[in-house]
């Protein structure tokens, strides 16, 4: 099953605002489909729209290659699960699970053996007659995941399944997600805000932010390859450092003391935004030459982050091993930055990106 977005846009009545514009991909057969942006940018909307909860305002849907902007969404083969479960509190979990095959023309025979199918995949077959307060929230998260099972459709849209659980639960729940989807061959489109589940779980991701696509790609791509400003600080942590920089002969100039050489690449602009990873800078402690002062030094066990400020001026995010003896208002030189990105400082839209090659991964950082 191939699901295909052509320009797909959105306004609510009443409105005058689009909530979503031209949003345009396709969504491959098996393929762990995340969409991700932050709260409001539409998500639920464009996940409605596909299940046909919500109307489409223009543009095309399209389900194996069929318009399917009008189809009732009985008739779309898809399931879905909710952030809330979504179950009936008066029924137990075999009923629950159940309850979507009723309507459909199967025996009671064959509702039974999908309903135990469906159970025994999520490991709940030794509660199947306990009523969902009775289950934890993970067990009450399975139960909904066994009925979009034993529904048989071959897509399966989530929204924010996992966000009612707690942190270890979530991360359990996140693998059995992804091993279950693979061994039933499903398509999932999966919605969330949390950009660890989507780097984890998804095969491809879209990211939405203001009404619009910013990039659609894989997790390894949209970190190491952000097609904007915007990707860049959504993914990774601790965040990207974006620092404002001029861009003098072949260099950029950050806060008049530190000189990132620019090699084999030229750029026109006169002020550019410069996006760093924080593991990307190498730093040295001591007074001899610093160019930048420690603000805060946070402990995470093998690693620690440092927060420093250049010149007195822009903050910025380092990750260094915890051995480094460094504290606040300890002066330090940056020596080294591996690799960095550059962004146009209006349109936020990467313009070039600089990276080590393998024999030269470092670009030397000058100080002043
Ligand atoms: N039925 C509706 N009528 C009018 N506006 C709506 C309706 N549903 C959502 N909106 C608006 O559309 C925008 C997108 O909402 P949507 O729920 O799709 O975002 P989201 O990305 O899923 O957010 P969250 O992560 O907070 O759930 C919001 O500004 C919201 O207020």
């Amino acid at each position: 099953m191939t699901i295909t977005l052509e320009q797909l846009s959105k306004t609510y009545e009443g409105s005058n605002q689009p909530v979503l514009k031209d949003v345009a991909v396709q969504i491959n057969d098996g393929e762990f489909f995340v969409i991700v942006g932050p709260s409001g940018c539409g998500k639920s909307t464009l996940l409605r729209m596909i299940a046909g909860l919500t109307s489409i305002s223009s543009g095309r849907l399209l389900i194996n290659g069929k318009v399917a902007n009008q189809m009732p969404p009985k008739d779309r083969n898809l399931s879905m699960v909710f952030q809330s479960y979504a179950l009936f509190p008066f029924m137990t979990v075999a009923e629950n699970v159940g309850f979507g095959l009723k309507s459909r023309q199967l025996s009671a025979t064959e509702i039974e053996h999908r309903v135990d199918d469906a159970l025994a995949m999520v490991s709940l077959s030794e509660l199947r007659d306990r009523k969902p307060k009775e289950l934890s929230g993970g067990q009450r998260q399975r139960v909904a995941l066994a009925r979009a099972i034993a529904s048989e459709a071959k897509i399966c849209l989530m929204d924010e399944p996992l966000s009612n659980l707690d942190a270890q639960l979530r991360a359990k729940m996140r693998v059995e997600l992804k091993q279950l989807q693979r061994s039933l061959g499903l398509t999932v489109i999966y919605v969330t805000h949390d950009q660890v589940e989507a780097m984890t779980m998804a095969d491809r991701v879209l990211v939405l932010n203001d009404k619009k696509v910013q990039q659609v790609d894989t997790p390894v791509n949209l970190y190491q390859h952000p097609q904007n400003a915007f990707v860049a600080q959504f993914f990774g942590t601790p965040q990207i450092n974006l620092l404002k920089a001029d861009v003098v002969g072949h260099d950029l100039i950050v806060d008049s003391v530190l000189r990132l050489p620019l090699i084999q690449m030229r750029l026109n602009d006169s002020k550019v935004l410069v996006g760093i990873r924080p593991a990307d800078i190498q730093i040295k402690v001591g007074p001899q030459q610093a160019n930048a002062r420690v603000v805060t030094v946070s402990y995470l066990g093998d690693q620690s982050v440092i927060t420093a400020v250049l010149n007195d001026s822009q903050r910025f995010r380092i990750v260094a091993d915890s051995q480094l003896q460094v504290a606040a208002d300890d002066l330090i030189r940056i020596v080294g930055v591996k690799e960095f990105d550059v962004f146009d400082m209006n349109s936020k839209e990467l313009i070039a990106s600089q990276r080590g090659d393998v024999n030269d991964a470092t670009v030397a950082a000058t100080e002043f």
